[in-house]
């Protein structure tokens, strides 16, 4: 059942059935895309661990490795040993292998939303799903791994951006993350309202987004370069404490600015194949928009991240980052 989870769900077929046992615990299925995994006994070093894949609808990779694991817990190979909710984020854009239908489901994680659509409804529906999650699983530290895929090349393959929020994230992330091939890690500047940023700033987890290398069609990604990340998974999976190394193996930047499209005219100076993390010298031109003219590198090197002239107007377009100094 758990193995064919993925399928059915985005057939839109009806599973069987909603609830059933598993070797070690119990499943349900929530609503579509929703799957929450119990176990008979839960280890004393478990977190109460929300993964999320698919939330942009076009970024496979992590769908393949979650179902990886989903099919080792199936097969008794994975004894389940800590309170799991797995999400397929956007069922209707994995579908059509698009990021999104009609807008970008990692802006709506709010709870003051009042937009209406396909979107905004699954937002909803998804932080609610979170909400009862974690309040069955009260006491517990709690713990969100949003997992996407990137547009472009990078510098770091695999990088983390790290929501703005008062909770501090604690030192074992960073050493775990690192052992599980991060090789860089982007520090928020201001509230994001994405999905990871939701579970940390209203329910204090322990959150990041997680870019695993460039999105590309199912069947097409090379899960070996993952490997260490399925590791860290698994292990959290099984309510183990998870392997760590040296935080310092990993670059540290933090946002300096957030440049947002605010004209129909708009365009970025640079390629669009431009891998993230490029660095960009004082003087240089990087964008040009209609209303609030062109952004020009000031003083110290800016670098690119996340660069997309194509999005709605309002959105980022790109984030602008400097170096860090890697958390002591
Ligand atoms: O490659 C890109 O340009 C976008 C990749 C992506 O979907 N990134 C996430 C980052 C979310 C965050 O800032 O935490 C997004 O844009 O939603
Ligand atoms: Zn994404």
């Amino acid at each position: 059942m758990l193995s064919e989870w993925i399928e059915l769900s985005l057939e839109e077929t009806r599973p069987a059935a909603h609830s059933g046992r598993l070797r070690g615990g119990s499943y349900r299925l929530h609503a579509p895309g929703i799957l929450e995994l119990t176990p008979t006994e839960c280890r004393a070093t478990a977190r109460a661990c929300v993964f999320s894949v698919g939330i942009h609808g076009n970024e496979t990779a992590p769908i393949e490795l979650l179902g990886s694991c989903l099919a080792r817990i199936e097969a008794g190979l994975l004894p389940l040993g800590a309170p799991a909710l797995i999400i397929l984020g956007n069922l209707e854009a994995i579908s059509r292998a698009e990021r999104y239908v009609n807008t970008n489901l990692n802006r709506l994680f709010r709870r003051d939303l009042d937009e209406t659509g396909m979107e905004p409804d699954r937002a909803r529906q998804l932080m609610s799903a979170v909400d009862d999650f974690y309040a069955r699983h009260a006491g517990r530290e709690r713990l969100h791994y949003d997992l996407h895929t990137a547009i472009r090349d990078s510098r770091f393959p695999r990088f983390v951006v790290e929501p703005f929020a008062e909770t501090i994230t604690r030192p074992e992330q960073w050493r775990w993350l690192a052992e599980a091939g991060i090789q860089a890690v982007l520090h928020q500047h201001r509230h994001s309202w994405t999905f990871s940023h939701y579970s940390k700033h209203y329910h204090q987890a322990q959150a990041f987004t997680l870019e695993l290398g460039r999105a590309l069609p199912f069947g097409h990604n090379d899960l070996t370069a993952l490997a260490p990340m399925t590791r860290l998974l698994k292990a959290l999976l099984e309510g183990r404490e998870p392997r760590g190394a040296d935080p310092a193996r990993m670059a540290f930047f933090r946002v300096a600015h957030e440049l947002m499209r605010q004209s129909q005219d708009f365009h970025l100076c640079f390629p669009d194949d431009t891998p993230n993390f490029t660095e960009f010298a004082p003087g240089t031109r990087l964008a040009e928009d209609a209303s609030a003219g062109p952004c020009i590198v000031q003083d110290e090197p800016l670098s690119v991240v996340f660069p997309n002239a194509a999005v709605e107007l309002g959105a980022r377009a790109v984030l602008l980052a400097r170096p860090a100094t890697p958390p002591g």
